[in-house]
């Protein structure tokens, strides 16, 4: 199987199925770290990054948000002294495709 960070995102359409079941609990083990949480009604991956300090945390942020707009797909980013808490979903299924695992995986690579 090709590792789920060298997947390709596929563009997020309306129509695209929400991940679910089997399928969500085996993508879910590729990613420990994050945590599948509600968010105002939709499901969402969730981490929380930890760094020295605020430049680290921001240097760390500037680089998801690189990667986001790449491939045209956006998280959440929180930025705080020390941390940065990221969330990863499909706005326009409002809820998690494959894509957002994905770009879980890719954003741990940044790390
Ligand atoms: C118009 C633009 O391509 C779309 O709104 C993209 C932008 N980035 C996105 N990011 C996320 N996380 N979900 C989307 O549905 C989405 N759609």
């Amino acid at each position: 199987m090709t590792k789920l960070s060298q997947h390709a995102c596929e563009a997020c359409r309306s129509d695209a199925p929400k991940v679910t079941g089997q399928e969500k609990q085996e993508l879910l083990s590729v990613i420990p770290d994050w945590e599948d949480v509600m968010v105002d009604g939709e499901e969402q991956l969730r981490r929380v990054f930890t760094f020295k300090n605020f430049v680290e945390a921001q240097a760390f942020t500037n680089k998801v948000a690189d990667l986001a707009e790449a491939e045209n797909h956006h998280p959440a980013i929180l930025l705080e002294w020390g941390k940065a808490t990221v969330r990863w979903w499909t706005h326009k299924i409002g809820g998690l495709h494959k894509n957002d695992f994905i770009m879980a995986a890719r954003t741990d690579e940044l790390y």
